[in-house]
């Protein structure tokens, strides 16, 4: 297809999303969605419950087949690539983590070595330092002894960001990664996103908190009823008139007396 050669050309595309139709049953949930999301930066899926972002991102993620579209990733068709190999490009932290399993902290950062497990026995040599690698960029290297089963939510969520880290994805998809997470965990977060993409990752992230999106994302696509309504930059597509349409409240941008950046302030003025 045209538009893989060209993102080829360009030397290290992002995600392209195209015409993507994804179906539950005889349920369409995602209606066509298109996007890109750029190369070595972090792109936030906005929208209201419902609207679609987790859809999005199970399918990006292949948890979902599409009904038909198009899904690429640095100039490659995702949707032609073995299980094995768009694992080796692509690791997704869903938003809800099963709270039972029976193991212990570190077996589950080395399942995402599985992609790298030699297929005819042997052994993966690049896995202890990738495990201890994830666990310290996740900080969950503190209890990586422990059994998952026995962690906070928060706790859960790095673990599974670090097994995410272990598979070395160039493209990391996360479903509301702070959405346990304190609001020092949630910088601390973001701050470490920014470490990985500034060494090339390209991050595709659902986060409810538009504030947090609009400071921290380079880029913004909005979801609302299984469509893409709005993407770009945070701060030329995030408008009021944007949020009032999608959210029903009111925004304004403003500065913040903290950091001194654009900040975006929202509530209801009659509350
Ligand atoms: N297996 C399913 N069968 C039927 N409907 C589904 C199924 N999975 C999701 N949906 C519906 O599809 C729509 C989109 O769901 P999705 O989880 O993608 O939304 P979301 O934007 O991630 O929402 P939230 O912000 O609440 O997590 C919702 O209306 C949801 O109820």
């Amino acid at each position: 297809m045209s538009w893989m050669r060209d993102a080829d050309a360009s030397g290290g595309a992002g995600l392209d999303v195209r015409g993507l139709i994804v179906r539950v049953g005889r349920k369409e949930l995602v209606h066509g969605a298109a996007f890109t999301a750029p190369p070595g930066a972090i792109t936030a899926l906005l929208g209201p419950n419902g609207a679609g972002k987790s859809t999005i991102l199970r399918a990006i993620a292949g948890v979902e087949s599409p009904a038909a579209g198009a899904l690429a990733f640095g100039g490659e068709d995702l949707l032609g690539l073995r299980r094995r190999e768009r694992a080796r490009r692509v690791a997704f932290v869903e938003q809800d983590v099963a709270t039972d399993l029976p193991i212990d902290v570190r077996d589950v950062v080395a399942l995402g070595r599985t992609p790298y497990e030699p297929r005819w026995g042997g052994r993966d040599l690049g896995a202890p330092t990738a495990i201890d690698a994830a666990l310290v960029a996740a900080r969950a290297e503190g209890f990586a002894e422990r059994r998952f089963a026995s962690l906070s939510g928060g706790e859960r969520q790095r673990v599974m960001l670090a097994r995410a880290l272990a598979q070395e994805p160039r493209l990391l998809l996360l479903d509301e990664p702070t959405n346990h997470l304190d609001v020092a965990a949630q910088l601390e977060l973001l701050v470490l996103l920014r470490e990985h993409t500034s060494r090339g990752m390209t991050i595709v992230t659902a986060l409810h908190d538009l504030s947090l999106a609009a400071d921290q994302a380079d880029a913004v696509v909005v979801i609302a009823d299984g469509r893409v309504v709005a993407s770009g930059p945070a701060r030329t597509t995030l408008t009021p008139e944007l949020i009032r349409d999608v959210y029903g409240v009111t925004a304004s941008w403003t500065e913040n007396p903290v950091t001194g950046r654009p900040m975006l302030a929202l509530g209801h003025p009659a509350a």
